[in-house]
């Protein structure tokens, strides 16, 4: 479904993708790991369009779609989490999912209102709060419920987790593996490797901007060694 190939990517005169390779097949949750400042969040950044690479391709579907800006990824079925969450503060609870509602690329409509509600029911307590007065918890959780909205065929969960009680990261682990047996492919980035390898088909582990490791997340939670040297743990 989504491919990166060759992606040289720069900010300023700081060469920080070079040379990426990394495939999203529809479906397949794939684990983007590696250290601090290694490059994951521009990778991520790089294939949604916020930033344009210097050289190297995304495609979709076989068609390159670099340089497409993020709108025009989302419509296409990428949903996006960002690191820090990105949700409307003056707006209510209610207010961010609507906005948020559109059919998935081919017309189907699984995810809906009242479903992001089951799937969250903290956020029905909170439906016309301001997304500003919600607890990291709860504007996590409505986040991943604006992503849902769109109805994705792949959503990108960049450090979803970070900074949450372990209750409420406990429960994002859960509403993540409701969201694999749904069939939305995820790409996801968390500090906690263990639960990405346990979530996840493959992983991938990122060194000063490199892939330097590809693997069946199977194969690396029975072998950890390598994986365990990588990140440095
Ligand atoms: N806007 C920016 N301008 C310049 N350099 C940047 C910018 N954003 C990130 N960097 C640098 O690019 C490198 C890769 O950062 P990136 O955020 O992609 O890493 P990461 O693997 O996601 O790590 P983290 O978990 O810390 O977010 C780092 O050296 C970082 O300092």
């Amino acid at each position: 479904m989504l491919t990166v190939q060759g992606i040289n990517t720069y900010y300023g005169d700081s060469h920080i993708l070079r040379g990426v390779d990394v495939d999203l097949p529809a479906s397949t949750s794939v684990g983007l790991l590696g250290r601090n400042g290694m490059g994951k969040t521009t990778l991520i950044r790089t294939l949604m369009g916020y930033v344009r690479p210097a050289s190297g391709q995304v495609k979709l579907d076989g068609q390159d779609v670099t340089g497409w800006v993020p709108e025009k990824m989302a419509r296409r079925g990428i949903g996006y989490v960002p690191e820090g969450r990105g949700i409307f503060p003056n707006l209510s609870v209610k207010e961010n999912l609507l906005m948020s509602a559109r059919a998935g690329i081919d017309g189907q409509r699984a995810w809906t209102f009242d479903r992001v509600m089951a799937t969250f029911p903290r956020l029905t307590e909170r439906l016309s709060h301001g997304g500003q007065q919600l607890s990291g918890g709860e504007q996590q959780m409505l986040s991943i419920g604006r992503a849902l909205m769109t109805n994705p065929r792949l959503l990108i969960l960049d450090e979803a987790t970070e900074g949450l009680a372990p209750l409420i990261v406990a429960e994002i682990w859960r509403v993540i593996a409701d969201i694999r047996t749904t069939g939305i492919a995820t790409l996801i980035v968390d500090r906690d490797w263990r639960k990405v390898l346990g979530h996840t088909d493959r992983a991938v582990v990122m060194e000063k901007g490199r892939i330097v490791l590809a693997s069946e997340s199977a194969a690396l939670v029975a072998a950890p060694e390598a994986l365990s040297a990588l990140l440095g743990v």
